[in-house]
C-alpha cells in the first residue's frame, strides 16, 4: 500500500516538476517571440494558462495540509498534525508563488527533506525580513508536518542572537525544541551533533533501517563559521542520504562561501526572488537572457497559528516524555519464547520505545555511570521487563551486587513482605570478591551442563537443545553484577580466577544461553587493571552509557557528555562514533505501587516447587537457629558446625567429627565472635546428639564468654542434656580425667584459652605432669573415645604454644581464624597465607586433614553486630 502511495506520489511531484519546466519554456518562447507574431502568442497564452492550472491542481495534489496551506492566513482548528511520516521520496514543501504573468502563477515547491531532496539557502540574513519569514515558513511547515519522532530541528541564530524564533519559544520553554544556537562555540556542538547523526544515518542505512532514523535539520543562519566551511560543505554533500538537511538564511553565492551541494538557492531581489536548482541537477527556473522569473516567496506564518501549533506539539512532546514504569513490562506476562534470545523495552527515544536484546548479536552488555547516575534504576528496570515478558522456565537470574547498597534486595522475601521475583536464583547484598566468584563458577558449571547434554544430543545451539529436550526447561540466565570492578581488584590470584572465569562466561555463554550484564562505576580503571580490554570488553557489544559514565564509550565519544539522571545512551556496536540512541527511562522508585503489585503478581503466579532466591548478603548475621532445621541428627559422624559458607547457596560450613587424632576446633583471634562460635558449634552437636548420650563441660574462662556459655548450659540443660560448668581451677582436673584412657563420649567447650595459660603451665608436683600436657593427649587420644576439644584462643601465638610449636600442629585440624592476620595464620599453618585478609563478619575455616580453606560467615548470637567491640 505505502509502496502505491509513493509511486503515485512520486509521479505526481515529477508532472509538477515537467510542468513547471514547459511553462519556463514556453514563457521564455514568448519573450523571444517578434510582435507580428502576437496572434500565435495569444494562443500561447492560453496554452500558458491550462499548464498554470495544472500546475496549481498539482502543487495542490502533492502539498496537501502544512505541506502546501498557506501559512500567512492560517487558522485554528489547525490541519492535521504529523500527518506527513517520510516515506520513500522527498516530502516537498510549498516556499512561494512564481508569477507567470502580472495575473498568474503557480506554487513554487521544492523537494526538502527525504532521500533525492535537499537543502534550501537564501542570500539574505535573517536580520532581513523576507529571509526571515521564509525560514519561519519552512519551519511552521515541517513541525507541523512530520511527527515530531521523525523531526529533530536545531536552530542556529548568528544574526539575532535568537529573535528571529521567538515565536517558537513555547516549544523551546517545553523542551520540544532545543534553543537557538546564537555563537561559534554552539555551532560547533551542532555539527558535532550532526555529523554523528550521519555516521549513525549511514550505519543505519548499511543494515537497512534507514527509516527508523529521524531527520535533523539545521535552520536559521549560522553565527561566523569560516572556520568551519568544510565540515558544512561535507555535512551539505552527505545530507540527504543520510537524512540530515539545511535551511540557512545568510548564505549568498560569494566566491569565498562554498557551494553546498544539494542546495536549492534563494536569492532575494527586492520585492521578490529567484530560485535555482541546485548545482548539477537540471535547472527549471533560471533566468535566460534577460528573463525575471519573479517569485514572491512565503511570507510569515500566521503568529496565532504558530502559538496553538507550539502548544498542541509541546503537549505531544509531554506525553512523549511521559514514559513510566508501566510501560516497560508490556500488556501479557511471561508470554515471551527465549529460545532465539531475550528482548525488553528500556525506554523511549522522543516517541519511539528502545529495545534491547541478549541475543547471538548483543550476547552481554556493559553499563556506566557515576555513582546517582540512575544505574540501578536502570537495571532494576531491565530486570522487571524481563522477569514480565519471560517465565521462569525461559529466564532465569543471578544478581550480583558489591557495593553498599540494597539494589537487588526488591528481588528477595523480606520480614515485611514474603513474596519474591520467581526467577532470581541467587542474589548477593554487598557481596564478597568470593562469594562473586562462587557464583561465576556456578555459571561456567551451568554452561558444562548445557554442553554435556547438547553432545548428547547431538546438537550445537540453544534453540536446538531446546527443541530436542522439551521436557528439560531451559532457560536463558541473565547474570548482572553490579561494581564488578570490585571482583577485578582484590588479590592478584583472586583477581586472576575472577577474570579467567568472566572471560570464559563471555566467550562461550552466548551458545549455552548464559548472558552478563556488566555495571561500574568507571570501567576505565578496569581496564588499566585487566591490561585485557580486547578479550573481555570485545565480547560486550552492547554498551550503555549513563550520565557521568566513563570508559564504556570509545574514547572520542563524546554523546554521553550532557546526560541527566534518566538518561542513557545506548551504543550497540562497543561504543563506537555514531552508533548511540539516546534514551529516557522511567525510574521505579517513583512507581512504588506499580512496582509491587507486577512483583506481587509475578510471584502468584509462579509454579509449585519455586523457592526463594538463595540469599547472600554480605554483613547480615547469620545465626544457628536458621540452619538447625538443615541438620540431621543421629548419624554415624557428627558436625561441627561454625557459621555458613561464602557461596552460592550460603551452604553450612563445618568440618566432620570421627575418631581421626586432631579432630577438634580451634577459634582463633580477640574477636567476642569467638565465643558467639563456640556456642553455636555447641548447639549443633547437642541437636544432633540423644540427650543423655554426650556429657558437655563448659568452661567460659573469660569476661566475654560468660553470657554466651551460660545462655548454652540453660539451652541444654533444658533439652536434658548432661552439661557441666567448668572455672579456670577446674581445669587441670578435668584435663587430667579427659585424658584417662577412661574418659568417653564428652566434648569440652574452652572459651577463651589463653587466659588459663598460667594453670595449664603449672606442674603436678606428684605426676610430674602439666594440665598442658594432658590437653596435648586429649587432643591427640580423645576422638577415637569420642572426646572433641573446641576452644578458642584469642592470639594465635597462645595457641602455637600450648600446642608446642610446630611439632604439634595436627592436634589440632579445624581452625577457623577470626581477626588474625595472615602472619599469624602461617604461624599455625605453616603455609603462607598471602589471600587472607581478616575483616569483620567473615572467618577462614581450615582443615588440615582435608587441605581445604574455606572463606565464611560466622555464626553469631543476634544482635552481635550491634554490640560495641563486635569485631
Ligand atoms: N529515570 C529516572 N528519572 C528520574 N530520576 C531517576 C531516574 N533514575 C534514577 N533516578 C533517581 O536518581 C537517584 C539515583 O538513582 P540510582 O540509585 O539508580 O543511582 P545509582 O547510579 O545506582 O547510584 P549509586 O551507584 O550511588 O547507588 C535516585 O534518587 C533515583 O530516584
Amino acid at each position: 500500500m505505502a509502496g502505491r502511495v509513493s509511486r503515485h506520489f512520486d509521479a505526481a511531484t515529477d508532472a509538477y516538476r515537467s510542468a513547471r519546466a514547459q511553462v519556463a519554456a514556453v514563457r521564455s518562447l514568448l519573450q523571444d517571440q517578434d510582435s507580428e507574431r502576437g496572434v500565435t502568442a495569444a494562443g500561447h497564452e492560453v496554452a500558458v494558462r491550462g499548464l498554470v492550472a495544472e500546475l496549481k491542481a498539482t502543487a495542490a495534489l502533492i502539498t496537501p495540509g502544512w505541506l502546501g496551506v498557506d501559512v500567512r492566513k492560517l487558522t485554528t482548528p489547525l490541519p492535521e498534525l504529523g500527518a506527513h511520516t517520510p516515506g520513500e521520496g522527498p516530502l516537498p514543501l510549498h516556499v512561494g508563488i512564481c508569477w507567470v504573468t502580472d495575473d498568474d502563477w503557480f506554487p513554487v515547491v521544492l523537494p526538502l527533506l527525504g532521500e533525492g531532496g535537499g537543502h534550501l539557502t537564501i542570500d539574505a540574513g535573517l536580520r532581513t525580513r523576507a529571509a526571515a519569514s521564509l525560514v519561519r515558513a519552512v519551519l511552521t511547515r515541517l513541525l507541523g508536518a512530520v511527527p515530531q519522532q521523525f523531526l529533530d530541528v536545531r536552530l542556529v541564530d548568528g544574526a539575532t542572537a535568537g529573535g528571529a524564533f521567538t515565536g517558537f519559544r513555547p516549544l523551546i520553554a517545553s523542551g520540544g525544541l532545543a534553543p537557538p544556537v546564537i555563537d561559534t562555540a554552539g555551532l560547533a556542538g551542532v555539527l558535532d551533533e550532526a555529523e554523528e547523526h550521519v555516521q549513525h544515518a549511514q550505519a543505519m542505512a548499511a543494515a537497512g533501517r534507514l527509516e527508523e532514523v529521524p531527520f535533523l535539520v539545521l535552520c536559521g543562519q549560522l553565527p561566523d563559521c569560516r572556520g568551519e566551511y568544510a565540515r558544512i560543505q561535507a555535512l551539505a554533500h552527505a545530507g540527504p542520504a543520510s537524512r540530515l538537511h539545511l535551511v540557512l538564511a545568510g548564505w549568498p553565492a560569494e566566491e569565498s562561501r562554498p557551494v553546498l551541494d544539494h542546495a536549492y538557492t534563494v536569492a532575494v531581489d527586492g520585492q521578490y526572488a529567484r530560485i535555482a536548482d541546485p548545482a548539477g541537477r537540471p535547472a527549471v527556473i533560471r533566468p535566460r537572457r534577460g528573463m525575471q522569473v519573479r517569485v514572491s516567496l512565503d511570507d510569515d506564518p500566521n503568529p496565532e497559528a504558530v502559538g496553538e501549533l507550539c502548544r498542541l506539539l509541546s503537549a505531544d512532546a509531554k506525553a512523549a516524555a511521559t514514559f513510566t514504569f508501566a510501560d516497560l513490562t508490556g500488556d501479557t506476562l511471561w508470554a515471551g519464547s527465549s529460545a532465539r534470545g531475550l528482548s525488553t523495552v528500556v525506554g523511549r527515544e522522543k516517541h519511539t520505545e528502545v529495545e534491547l536484546s541478549f541475543d547471538d548479536v548483543t550476547p552481554h552488555w556493559m553499563i556506566a555511570g557515576r555513582s546517582g547516575s540512575g544505574k540501578t534504576v536502570f537495571l532494576l528496570d531491565v530486570l522487571y521487563g524481563l522477569t514480565a515478558r519471560y517465565s521462569p522456565t525461559e529466564l532465569a537470574l543471578y544478581l550480583l551486587d558489591f557495593k553498599e547498597g540494597v539494589s537487588f534486595t526488591e528481588f528477595t522475601p523480606t520480614p515485611i513482605d514474603p513474596s519474591w521475583i520467581p526467577h532470581a536464583r541467587a542474589v548477593g547484598v554487598e557481596s564478597d570478591r568470593e562469594y562473586g566468584i562462587a557464583v561465576l563458577q556456578e555459571l561456567v558449571a551451568e554452561m558444562g551442563r548445557r554442553s554435556v547434554a547438547m553432545k548428547r544430543l547431538g546438537v550445537t545451539t540453544l534453540p536446538a537443545l531446546r527443541a530436542a529436550d522439551p521436557r528439560t526447561p531451559w532457560p536463558r540466565v541473565v547474570a548482572v553484577v553490579d561494581e564488578f570492578h570490585v571482583l577485578l581488584s582484590g588479590p592478584s590470584r583472586q583477581a586472576a580466577v575472577a577474570v579467567a572465569l568472566l572471560e570464559d562466561l563471555a566467550r562461550k555463554g552466548r551458545s549455552y544461553g548464559i548472558h552478563l550484564v556488566l555495571a561500574s562505576q568507571t570501567i576505565s580503571g578496569v581496564d588499566a587493571l585487566l591490561g585485557k580490554k580486547d578479550a573481555i570488553f570485545g565480547q560486550f557489544p552492547l554498551r550503555v552509557a549513563l550520565a557521568g559514565a566513563t570508559g564504556v564509550l570509545d574514547p572520542g565519544n563524546t554523546a554521553a557528555g550532557d546526560l541527566t539522571v534518566g538518561q542513557a545512551v545506548i551504543n550497540d556496536a562497543a561504543g563506537a562514533i555514531g552508533r548511540d540512541r539516546i534514551v529516557r527511562f522511567p525510574d521505579s522508585h517513583a512507581s512504588p505501587t506499580a512496582v509491587a503489585e507486577l512483583r506481587q503478581k509475578l510471584w502468584s503466579m509462579r509454579a509449585d516447587g519455586n523457592r526463594p532466591p538463595h540469599v547472600f548478603s554480605g554483613f547480615a548475621e547469620q545465626h544457628i537457629t536458621t540452619a538447625l532445621p538443615d541438620v540431621p541428627t543421629g548419624g554415624p559422624r557428627r558436625r561441627l558446625l561454625v557459621g555458613r559458607a561464602v557461596d552460592v547457596t550460603s551452604s553450612l560450613a563445618g568440618p566432620l567429627l570421627d575418631a581421626t587424632p586432631g579432630r577438634h576446633l580451634a577459634v582463633v583471634g580477640a574477636s567476642p565472635v569467638g565465643a558467639d562460635v563456640l556456642h553455636a558449634a555447641t548447639t549443633a552437636l547437642a541437636h544432633q546428639h540423644p540427650p543423655g548420650s554426650v556429657r558437655f563441660l563448659l568452661a567460659p574462662l573469660v569476661g566475654p564468654s560468660e553470657d554466651p556459655a551460660a545462655e548454652l548450659a540453660a539451652a541444654l540443660d533444658q533439652a536434658g542434656h548432661t552439661t557441666k560448668r567448668l572455672t579456670i581451677a577446674d581445669l587441670p582436673r578435668a584435663l587430667a580425667d579427659l585424658a584417662a584412657e577412661t574418659a568417653r563420649d564428652t566434648y569440652l567447650v574452652l572459651f577463651g584459652t589463653d587466659a588459663a595459660s598460667t594453670q595449664l603451665g603449672t606442674r603436678d608436683p606428684d605426676t610430674r605432669r602439666t594440665p598442658l600436657d594432658d590437653l596435648r593427649t586429649v587432643l591427640a587420644a580423645g576422638p577415637a573415645r569420642g572426646v572433641h576439644v573446641l576452644g578458642w584462643w584469642r592470639g594465635a601465638k597462645r595457641l602455637a604454644e600450648d600446642l608446642g610449636g610446630s611439632a604439634g600442629r595436627d592436634l589440632i585440624a579445624c581452625l577457623l581464624a577470626l581477626n588474625i592476620g595472615a602472619d599469624g595464620l602461617a604461624s599455625l599453618t605453616g603455609d603462607v597465607m598471602g589471600d587472607w585478609q581478616p575483616r569483620p563478619n567473615r572467618g577462614l575455616l581450615l582443615d588440615r586433614h582435608d587441605h581445604t580453606s574455606q572463606l565464611i560467615v560466622p555464626f553469631v548470637r543476634p544482635g552481635r553486630h550491634e554490640q560495641e567491640g563486635a569485631w
